[in-house]
């Protein structure tokens, strides 16, 4: 470790993806092996990292994020919890898939406990690929990691020059550098000649300000996601409720209508004591309470902008807290 004494101390946790993939020759940008590069090789990688913080590594696992599921979660959860409220940690990067980068990075902001810096960042090209992403992503991440302006602005995705909320960043390419995106609330600022820039800050609650605690959790109630198109029934929503979940989160067309074959079954579910939440499947804009369905009535939760797999994850959270479905369409507003 040559870095200078007066740097941030910055913990990378490791958790597999395209950013430790590799291929079998420079020009394999698919069908290469992700999460095969362990956390020491990605940072001996970059020996940048060291003139911007203090970098220790750790592997908290090894996947690929498709694989990504509420156990990891809770286990990446809790030990970024017990770093951070430790005195010699300034900041956390956690290198991850980016496949469901988003979902994680949505997680962390509502379970994390601290104002210190968590970043979560990834790469669309393995490793071993010509102008392979994952370097000067990772570079950018501890830079980030380790910065002042980061302070306080809950989980936040650093990809291709660019500072991202986790509520509202997307992954919107099946394969290019530019996939993440925050498409119309706006990204948060770049990265540019060793500096962030701020220009936004997430308006909801976030890291140490919510009211979710894991630390005592081993695991999350099932909630289920059934997309919404022309001609779809009740079949999908019908086997996740025999299936045991305790929430749906219903991906509907437009602004969030309910079919008229599919609204029966959503209400004998919401009977049975299942939390419906209505979301879209269009990618921007407001779901509204009572605006295409009388939630009142039919005592549903509206997910307001949240996208279908983020929503899951607010549902299950808030599922640990209450099952009042106005208490629940209360959190929803508020994160
Ligand atoms: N670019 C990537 O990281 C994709 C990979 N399938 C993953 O999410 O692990």
């Amino acid at each position: 470790d040559t870095a200078a004494p007066h740097l941030a101390n910055v913990t990378i946790l490791a958790t597999g993806g395209t950013i430790a993939g590799s291929g079998s020759t420079s020009t394999t940008t698919i069908g290469y092996t992700a999460a095969t590069v362990g956390v020491n090789s990605l940072i001996q990688a970059v020996p940048e990292l060291n003139k911007v913080a203090h970098v220790t590594g750790e592997q908290v696992f090894q996947i690929a994020s498709e694989n990504m599921n509420n156990e990891y979660w809770l286990t990446l959860g809790k030990r970024v919890n017990e770093l951070l409220a430790r005195p010699d940690v300034d900041g956390i990067v956690i290198t991850h898939g980016t496949d469901t980068l988003e979902e994680t990075a949505y997680f962390l902001d509502l379970v994390v406990k601290s104002h210190k810096p968590v970043v979560l960042v990834g790469a669309m090209r393995p490793s071993t690929a010509l102008s392979a992403d994952g370097p000067i992503n990772l570079y950018n991440a501890v830079l980030l990691a380790a910065s002042h302006e980061a302070v306080g602005q809950g989980v936040l995705v650093a990809m291709n020059d660019q500072i991202h909320a986790a509520r509202d960043v997307s992954k919107t390419n099946t394969s290019t550098p530019d996939t993440f995106k925050t498409t119309e609330l706006g990204m948060l600022g770049y990265i540019q000649g060793n500096h962030p820039y701020f220009y936004h800050r997430a308006m909801r609650k976030h890291t140490a300000d919510t009211e979710f605690d894991i630390s005592k959790l081993q695991s999350l109630p099932q909630v289920d996601i059934v997309y919404g198109y022309a001609n779809m029934g009740p079949a999908a929503l019908n086997a996740f409720v025999a299936g045991g979940a305790k929430g749906i989160i219903h991906a509907g067309v437009g602004d969030g209508s309910l079919a008229n074959k599919v609204k029966p079954a959503l209400v004998a579910a919401r009977k049975q004591g299942v939390l419906i939440v209505r979301a879209s499947r269009v990618g921007q804009g407001i779901v509204a309470r009572n605006g295409e369905a009388n939630d009142d009535e039919l005592d549903f939760v509206a997910a307001d902008t949240l996208n279908p797999q983020k929503a899951r994850i607010l549902l299950m959270l808030a599922l640990t807290r209450t099952s009042d479905s106005k208490e629940i369409q209360r959190i929803f507003y508020t994160y």
